[in-house]
């Protein structure tokens, strides 16, 4: 940094631009400094006597040599041309008499090095001034970085040691310090190299995996050296004709594999060999990793009682961290994290929420309850879906809620009457016995006992176990569609669930009951087949309903965007997918879709009672829907509800109002109040002891 001294004016310096030469003004040189370059400054190191002492030998012979050149040059010319052209030459030799100049004035120059440089001689300059800052102990420059002043130097010192043609000179010039770098740098270089040797001659060894022998493999205990064979028989059964050892099949890489799985993710072979059928490979290895993960801590809103809006204000007021859990749910909330116990606070024991999964609500959004229709949920304890369906049908209806197991069906009983159930009549029936008890329901829910919900699973399991769960679930499917009306003029369907992956308990079942009953597979709502489709639920469980009316009444559901906010979140995304994959959803109905033929349905021969059920099923739903789907009916709805709540206030019509708006708001009153007595209505009912009511 500085600025550049106009020599030949002897006092006038260049303006550049440089801050100093702005700042300060043009530097006065001494006379006798400018008049006599070539002399050696008088306060000269020994060593740099020495160097220039050198540098004048050097520069003499130099001139010797060219001079030697010239004068051959010339009589080359004379000879060619007969005339004499010693332009160039004599430049050189300028040039060459200007560097030497100029190198020798160490302290000035380094003052130079900010200015801009406008041609070759002064960039040749300048790096030589580099060079001579490099021992230059009394740099003025405070605007320079000592670092890049440093870097500088180095990179010029390899420069001029890769290309100098004097690098002989260099060396002898090289402190014993800076020789001793060189000859590290020389040896870090080797060491580099081995180790890059050693490491390829490593990896490929690695690739050779071999089979631990029958003695080796009952010692293993160590964890990590399970995980790593895992990693390794992977590897050789992706690409077996390569890697495999000769002796050894592909059956007993399997076998090794599958006892390794075991001793790692501690499940008993049986359940292992299931899920090794069941899945390929890598989708094997990311569903036993995504079963290890904990599943995040979610709640439903109660919308019989708040607005997830309110109710997050609060619980955030509680210091909870939370977020809606997706786009898809519109009642869903995640908790990160909480300051308080999040099944105790005031608004859980006033039944604002539900502590449920949110892969729970997915059998209940198929379901589709509607209001005021008659519906069954056949295995409810302790009452999450349940209550869930009671708060979509908005009270009304009658939900009849069953579950064989009397302590669990206590458990129905407080979540009822804290969340504010008011329409159901809660039984402890076997299922299997509950047609003959009730039936003619609109819907029913049939979330089944399953092999999954016992924490043991993963070691407790045996076939016989599965075989006695998916012959329960058999029994159960086939009373919950005897229950079922095939005459209902707004349902008729069934929803069945479990928590479980397996076939047996899935596919399995439904397939069973369509040989056994008049019934048939009806498609899914496109809002819930995004949500599975999210979650990598398989196509084939899909689960059918006619839109959330709930979520879709409340807030304007929005189903179509799932898939965006869930990625969002990974963790999220990881765990639902495997609680969506354990939760395989499969709907049966007695009727379908609304673009049926006639001819189709009358196809289908009646059930039991001898009526033809997908006919009449078909006429339902389009009276009942006007070809709407019920979720975008319900938005309707619901918008306006919404806008009149939000805009009136009821009990004050302004005076000002014209007679047109004042009739509206005399009709929207009049609705309220209705609304309000339907609701008393409801809380008398309560009062009479309909709540927690057993057959
Ligand atoms: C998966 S859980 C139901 C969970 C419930 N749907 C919920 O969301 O809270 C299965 C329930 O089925 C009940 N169950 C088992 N066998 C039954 C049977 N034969 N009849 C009725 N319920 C039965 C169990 O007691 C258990 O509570």
């Amino acid at each position: 940094m500085g600025r550049k001294a106009k020599f030949t004016e002897g006092v006038v310096v260049k303006k550049g631009p440089g801050r100093k030469s702005k700042k300060q003004k043009d530097p006065i040189f001494k006379k006798e400094l400018l008049a006599d370059s070539n002399k050696p400054a008088q306060k000269l190191s020994r060593r740099q006597k020495l160097r220039l002492k050198k540098r004048q030998t050097k520069e003499q012979e130099t001139q010797s040599k060219r001079q030697n050149n010239n004068a051959k040059q010339k009589v080359k010319n004379k000879a060619a041309n007969g005339t004499a052209d010693s332009e160039d030459s004599d430049e050189i030799t300028t040039s060459t008499g200007d560097d030497s100049v100029e190198s020798d004035e160490e302290n000035e120059e380094s003052e130079d090095s900010d200015e801009d440089n406008d041609n070759d001689e002064e960039v040749n300059v300048s790096s030589l001034k580099d060079i001579s800052s490099e021992s230059d102990a009394d740099s003025d420059d405070d605007e320079d970085n000592d670092n890049d002043e440093e870097v500088n130097v180095s990179s010029l010192k390899d420069i001029s040691s890769e290309s100098d043609a004097d690098s002989d000179d260099d060396e002898d010039d090289e402190l014993p310090i800076e020789k001793q770098t060189k000859i590290l740098k020389k040896k870090q270089a080797e060491d580099a190299k081995l180790a890059e040797d050693e490491l390829q001659l490593n990896i490929a060894n690695q690739e050779i995996f071999e089979f631990p022998s029958e003695t080796d493999k009952p010692e293993t205990t160590n964890l990590q050296e399970v995980q790593a064979r895992i990693k390794d028989v992977v590897m050789v059964l992706s690409d077996f004709n390569k890697l495999r050892q000769a002796n050894r099949s592909r059956s007993d890489y399997i076998k090794l594999l599958e006892s390794d799985l075991c001793i790692y993710y501690s499940y008993n072979e049986f359940l292992m060999e299931k899920l090794m059928q069941l899945f390929p490979l890598s989708e094997l290895l990311e569903f036993l990793e995504a079963s290890e993960v904990q599943r995040p801590l979610t709640i439903r809103t109660n919308s019989l009682k708040t607005r997830r809006r309110d109710l997050a204000q609060a619980l955030i007021n509680r210091g909870v961290n939370l977020d809606p859990i997706g786009k898809w749910t519109k009642v869903g909330l995640v908790i990160y994290s909480s300051q308080v116990p999040v099944g105790a606070t005031p608004e859980y024991l006033a039944g604002h929420y539900m502590i449920q999964g949110a892969s729970s609500f997915l059998p209940v959004m198929a379901l589709a309850p509607q209001e005021n229709e008659r519906i069954l949920d056949m295995c409810a304890a302790p009452g999450g879906k349940a209550s869930h369906i009671a708060a979509i049908m908005k009270n009304t209806g009658v939900l009849f809620v069953n579950d064989v197991n009397k302590d669990r069906v206590k458990a129905i009983v407080g979540n009822f009457h804290r969340l504010g159930v008011i329409n159901s009549v809660i039984s402890t029936v076997d299922g299997r016995k509950y047609p003959d008890v009730l039936k003619g329901f609109d819907r029913v829910l049939l979330d089944a006992p399953c092999s999954a919900k016992d924490p043991s699973v993963k070691t407790s399991k045996d076939e016989q176990d599965i075989q006695r769960c998916f012959t329960l679930q058999r029994q159960l499917l086939l009373a919950a569609i005897d229950c079922l009306n095939a005459k209902s003029t707004t349902g008729g369907y069934i929803v069945y669930s479990t928590c479980s992956i397996l076939p047996e308990e899935n596919e399995a079942v439904i397939d069973y009951a369509l040989r056994k009953r008049n019934v048939k597979l009806v498609e899914t709502d496109d809002e819930v087949v995004e949500i599975l489709d999210a979650g990598e639920v398989e196509e084939e469980n899909k689960i059918e309903g006619n839109g959330d009316v709930e979520d879709g009444a409340e807030n304007g559901s929005n189903a179509g965007k799932t898939k965006r906010k869930r990625d969002n979140s990974v963790e999220t995304r990881k765990v639902d997918v495997r609680k969506e994959k354990q939760e395989k959803n499969v709907t049966f109905s007695k009727k379908k879709k609304k673009n049926k033929s006639q001819n189709n349905t009358q196809e289908i021969s009646p059930n039991k009672n001898n009526s033809n059920l997908l006919a009449k099923g078909d006429k339902k739903i389009s009276n009942s829907n006007k070809g709407v789907p019920a979720n975008v009916k319900g938005k309707k709805k619901n918008k306006t509800k919404i806008d009149v709540e939000s805009n009136i206030k009821w009990d004050a019509i302004p005076e000002k109002a014209g007679t047109k708006l004042k009739k509206k708001m005399k009709k929207l009153q009049k609705k309220k109040q209705k609304l309000g007595e339907i609701k008393k209505g409801n809380l008398n009912k309560h009062k009479k002891g309909n709540v927690g009511k057993t057959k």
